[in-house]
């Protein structure tokens, strides 16, 4: 193995340096101070780091891999960030058997890919304690040149069933300006790739059209231009095979581009506005970014094809009969209105498909109330109505996509044909002609083309409109912790100190409402125990989402820590406070009960973590449900899953919250499903275990 001095190794304290370098942010000055080199942990480091990506608009995902799969998942990870024995490796990118990895003073290093997989092999082998193998390959008698490839061998089928973290991939995050993300990804070259592969197609294609015109006009087909009219066809055939897989790689690249966008909107939708919005047409719109998706992509590439096609043929036309040109731009003039009409039909479809949806999913939420207390009747009669209004647009839409369908071809071929008429009646140059034929020919072949592409795109531009309150909360700039920030994330208040503090807290649900929080003020200190009542609709809720960040009063201040939430940024404020909000806005998560439970920590869980979970479990007298799961922590639970009692719901709510080993702990009537045993027990483990609690009650 080559030697620690030997190679390019980032020290922690310059670990935000090298992330920087490497998501090409060189503008950005680290942050990393002398606080957080004493007291870091790696779990802290894995918080810290991804709140100082996402300061510099980068994103820092974790790369995990199976034990054997070291090289291959370094190759596919793209920049990366190897975690090594005595620091951080910058990888920028690895292809084949060679890595370039950025250097500490400034430039980039060449090395063997296997040199980089060898020094994250010896900090696994210290990790695991696989001191051992050394022996193992020493006693049995392996040579000297075989020993590292054998021990490594042996290390990797030690570590075949384990996932490991090997360090975190760096790249723009998904709200970064399309430019970036498509530069980053290498994107750009291989549109532009597929924009000329479309292009020397055509000239292929025209290509052979002029030899095989040339050889009929003069009736010679002499063995030369047979065999080049042969080969620039046989081009054009590999030409398209290739364009085909460059089409289905963009389409896969840029898909994967647009779908983390849109998902980054739909975390990042405010709470507020989603609840009052509807589940309903929060899945309507869902809907409308996967027809964004497969529209924008399928009419793209369409658009880009029918385009180059279309000016070629128009081209060519151009220079060798002006009548046909003509006609064909009074062709195209009617192709582009029709797609206009289209683009109407299909919005007003659309609104009508998204209320159907948007109606359809709350039918569907709400039919247990339904069946059991509406008036059916009048509820179909109201289903009726919908589906006839809708059912009207979509034939109307459906006819005039008919009509256009075949109006486009058709009408340009006959246009073309027409126009060709006085060429074929003058008795003018038969070259003329031939050129006149294949350029009609490739003119209504593009026209089609472009007319699908364009019809796709508008198609596409309604579902944008639709779905683009998803692509601006994407584009809303998460609140990122400052360097202040960052390091109050890594120490926890004295106890006794005030640790959340607000002062005169003002908020109103909207300007026309009466404020529900009105001068609220108070001071939690580190340690202590807060009980808040008040009457039904008094407002506890919505001072529990002031003081946990998820709504910001109109005038006042919170603070945590002495910081405010722009200081600590969310990720921080986050993890500093545990909220476990009333049960109809807290939810369980299809999936195992451990990824439930421990929803707050790195996953997958560590066996420390399952422990834990498994204890407080108990002590909140879930044990016998436990016992009573075949999979205990591994059972499936949510809405396909084991169903769960409200009240064992409501633990396994503050079991969560628990866990997040949070400084503040704040439980907004949990206790309100539980019989008073079950209360007393929950609230003695409540007790012991939250530093500092703030709770809900009803009086
Ligand atoms: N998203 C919202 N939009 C408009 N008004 C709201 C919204 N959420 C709550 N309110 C109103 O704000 C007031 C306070 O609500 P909040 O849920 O904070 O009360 P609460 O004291 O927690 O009530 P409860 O004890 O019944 O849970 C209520 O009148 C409620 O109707």
């Amino acid at each position: 193995m080559m030697e620690k001095d030997k190679l390019p190794i980032w020290p922690v304290a310059r670990i935000e340096e090298a992330l920087y370098r490497l998501g090409r942010r060189d503008d950005l000055t680290p942050t990393f101070d002398a606080i957080a080199k004493t007291i870091l942990e790696p779990r802290d480091l894995q918080a810290w780091l991804y709140a100082a990506a996402s300061r510099g608009g980068l994103e820092a995902e974790p790369l995990w891999v199976d034990g054997n799969a070291l090289e291959q998942a370094i190759r596919t990870a793209g920049s990366v960030l190897v975690v090594v024995s005595w620091g951080v490796l910058a990888v920028e990118r690895a292809r084949g058997s060679r890595a370039t990895l950025l250097h500490p003073d400034g430039g980039t290093m060449q090395l063997p890919l296997e040199t980089v997989c060898a020094a994250v092999r010896s900090l696994w082998e210290r990790k695991y304690e696989l001191g051992s193998l050394e022996a193992v390959v020493d006693r049995a008698g392996v040579s000297r040149a075989r020993k590292a490839k054998v021990r490594a061998s042996l290390l990797e089928l030690q570590l075949a069933s384990r996932k490991i973290e090997v360090g975190w991939m760096v790249r723009p995050s998904a709200s970064a300006p399309w430019s970036e993300q498509l530069r980053h990804g290498k994107h750009l070259g291989s549109i532009l790739k597929l924009g000329l592969a479309f292009a020397v197609m055509n000239g292929a294609a025209v290509g052979a059209w002029y030899l095989l015109g040339r050889g009929a006009l003069s009736g010679e087909f002499d063995s030369g231009w047979l065999a080049g009219w042969g080969l620039t066809l046989a081009s054009a055939a590999v030409l398209q095979i290739l364009t085909r897989s460059w089409e289905g790689a963009a389409s896969v690249a840029m898909g994967a581009l647009l779908k983390k966008r849109l998902l980054l909107g739909a975390l990042r939708l405010d709470p507020s506005s989603l609840r009052h919005e509807g589940l309903g047409r929060a899945m309507a719109r869902v809907l409308e970014a996967e027809a964004l998706e497969e529209l924008s992509l399928a009419g793209g590439i369409l658009g880009i094809a029918g385009t180059i096609e279309f000016v070629v043929a128009m081209g060519l036309l151009f220079r060798t009969n002006i009548t046909v040109f003509a006609t064909f731009l009074l062709v195209s003039a009617v192709t582009i209105w029709m797609c206009i009409r289209h683009y109407h039909f299909v919005s007003a479809w659309t609104a009508e498909r998204m209320t159907l949806t948007q109606n359809l999913v709350e039918h569907l939420v709400g039919r247990r109330t339904r069946e059991v207390q509406g008036n059916s009747v009048r509820l179909h009669e109201l289903e009726d109505a919908e589906l006839s209004r809708y059912a009207k647009v979509s034939r109307a839409m459906d006819r005039f996509a008919a009509i256009a369908s075949v109006i486009v071809p058709r009408g340009a071929l006959i246009a073309g044909i027409c126009a060709l008429v006085p060429l074929l009646v003058s008795g003018r140059s038969s070259v003329v002609l031939w050129i006149g034929i294949g350029g009609v020919l490739l003119a209504q072949r593009s026209l089609t083309r472009l007319a699908s592409g364009l019809g796709a795109m508008l198609e596409a531009a309604v579902a944008w409109k639709r779905a683009s309150v998803l692509v601006d909360a994407a584009r809303k700039p998460e609140e990122a912790a400052s360097g202040l920030g960052l390091a109050a994330s890594l120490r926890a208040a004295p106890m006794g100190a005030p640790i959340l503090e607000a002062r005169q807290l003002q908020y109103r649900f909207s300007p026309e409402r009466q404020p529900v929080l009105r001068g609220a003020s108070l001071t939690i200190h580190s340690g202590e125990r807060l009980l808040v009542k008040g009457p039904s609709g008094s407002g506890k809720s919505t001072l529990v989402t002031v003081l946990a960040g998820l709504r910001s009063p109109q005038s006042g201040l919170v603070l945590l820590d002495g910081l405010d939430r722009h200081v600590l940024g969310a990720e921080v404020w986050r993890k500093k406070i545990a909220t476990a909000p009333q049960q109809h806005e807290n939810h369980i998560l299809q999936g195992t009960l451990a990824f439930n439970l421990l929803l707050g920590r790195e996953w997958p869980a560590t066996s420390d973590d399952l422990v834990e979970a498994e204890r407080v479990c108990e002590e909140l007298g879930l044990g016998e449900l436990l016992d009573r799961m075949p999979g205990r922590l591994a059972q499936t639970v949510g809405s396909t899953g084991w169903r769960l009692s409200h009240g064992e719901q409501s633990r396994i709510f503050i079991a969560r919250a628990l866990l997040q080993r949070s400084e503040v702990v704040i439980l907004d009537e949990s206790l309100a499903a539980l019989d008073p045993t079950s209360s007393e027990r929950v609230m003695a483990c409540v007790l012991r275990r939250a530093r500092t609690l703030l709770l809900v009650a009803h009086p």
